[in-house]
């Protein structure tokens, strides 16, 4: 049977001389069950760098996914060009669902949230011992965003050259949260083990002030990097601020991993965080506050956790730094 056969009413549609080979458009959507996996490495201006089936590609966002965002550690799949070759780009026609979200509002004010990477298991809070300062303030309201956003929190100290970590550290003993510290010098070496350690088969974004050693951090962890970025985003040279858009990196070694370097931030913007998911990661805590209020903010003078620590069922330094990160979420001069 043909299909446009001169009995039908094809004989209204005007075929335009000259144009060889062209086809009626279907009006049936492709399903794109023929599309390919890809994890996203890096979003710039639009332009989405994927991996898929190990080689990178560039894609734009196919229309059908309307406002929905794509950024960098997600799973989509991709329809098109798949080739890879200069010029060439896919579409992203769906964006899997995603185990992590990290988002941050440009400050607390801000009620747009961005979601700055997606499937990240840990994060990794980069901050320098000196030079510049460390800002406890900052590294709290991280790990505010870490809590809220369910990623295990690490934290790397650099420029140990310059200033010790012990006072840092005991600040932050009571939290718990796992630590390595680090030098230019030593990042040949053991302290660059360690880190290597953490990030084995995960997928972490690092965060930090601008200037803090990230970068400095990441080269080193992934040597090829200077070729990665080479192809992924030629415009970035990657030396002081340069920083510009989040980028994943595939972590050598049997475990693999991926660490997610992102742009040094000046403040995290915590206008999106619910306290009462901050609590789970002090799980220890968290009986105690069985008579909390409705809607308790655990900052409270109502808040049941006073009495039950001061009963003995937990130290109080804990409770002491659960209320010093929930009080991160007030805004203050300079955060
Ligand atoms: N003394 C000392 N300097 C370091 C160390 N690590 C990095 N630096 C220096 O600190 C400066 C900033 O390092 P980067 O790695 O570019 O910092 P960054 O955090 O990536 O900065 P952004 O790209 O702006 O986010 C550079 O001049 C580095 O050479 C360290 O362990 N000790
Ligand atoms: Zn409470």
């Amino acid at each position: 049977m043909r299909r446009y056969g001169k009995d039908t009413d094809e004989d209204d549609v005007r075929v335009r001389p000259g144009r060889k080979g062209s086809r009626p458009r279907t009006r049936i959507r492709p399903k794109h069950e023929d599309a390919a996996e890809g994890f996203v490495l890096t979003v710039d201006r639009g332009r989405i760098t994927c991996l898929v089936a190990g080689h990178h590609v560039t894609a734009m966002k196919a229309r059908e996914l309307g406002r929905k965002g794509v950024v960098v550690g997600d799973r989509v799949d991709l329809v098109g060009d798949m080739s890879g070759e200069k010029d060439t780009l896919a579409r992203v026609v769906r964006v899997r669902e995603r185990d992590s979200v990290l988002r941050r509002t440009a400050d607390d004010d801000d009620p747009f949230e961005r979601v700055v990477v997606a499937n990240a298991d840990q994060l990794a809070i980069v901050t320098a011992l000196a030079d510049p300062e460390p800002r406890p303030r900052l590294i709290d309201r991280c790990l505010v965003a870490a809590y809220d956003a369910g990623l295990d929190p690490l934290l790397v100290l650099t420029k140990a050259d310059l200033a010790p970590a012990g006072p840092l550290l005991e600040t932050y003993a009571p939290l718990d949260v796992p630590y390595v510290v680090t030098s230019r010098e030593e990042l040949t070496g053991q302290a660059l083990d360690e880190v290597r350690e953490r990030l084995a088969g995960r997928i972490t974004a690092c965060v930090g002030h601008s200037g803090v050693g990230k970068t400095t951090l990441v080269n080193a962890l992934v040597p090829e990097r200077a070729r990665a970025t080479g192809r992924v985003n030629p415009v970035t040279g990657r030396g002081r601020h340069t920083t510009t858009s989040a980028l994943a990196l595939p972590l050598p070694g049997a475990d693999g991993g991926w660490v997610i370097d992102t742009p040094g931030v000046r403040s995290f913007g915590l206008h999106h965080v619910d306290p009462s998911r901050v609590i789970h990661a002090f799980p220890d805590l968290v009986p105690g506050t069985a008579d909390c209020p409705r809607a308790c903010s655990h900052d409270e003078p109502d808040c049941a956790l006073d009495a039950w620590v001061a009963e003995g069922h937990a130290d109080p330094a804990r409770l002491y730094s659960l209320r010093r990160v929930l009080a991160t979420r007030e805004r203050r001069e300079g955060d």
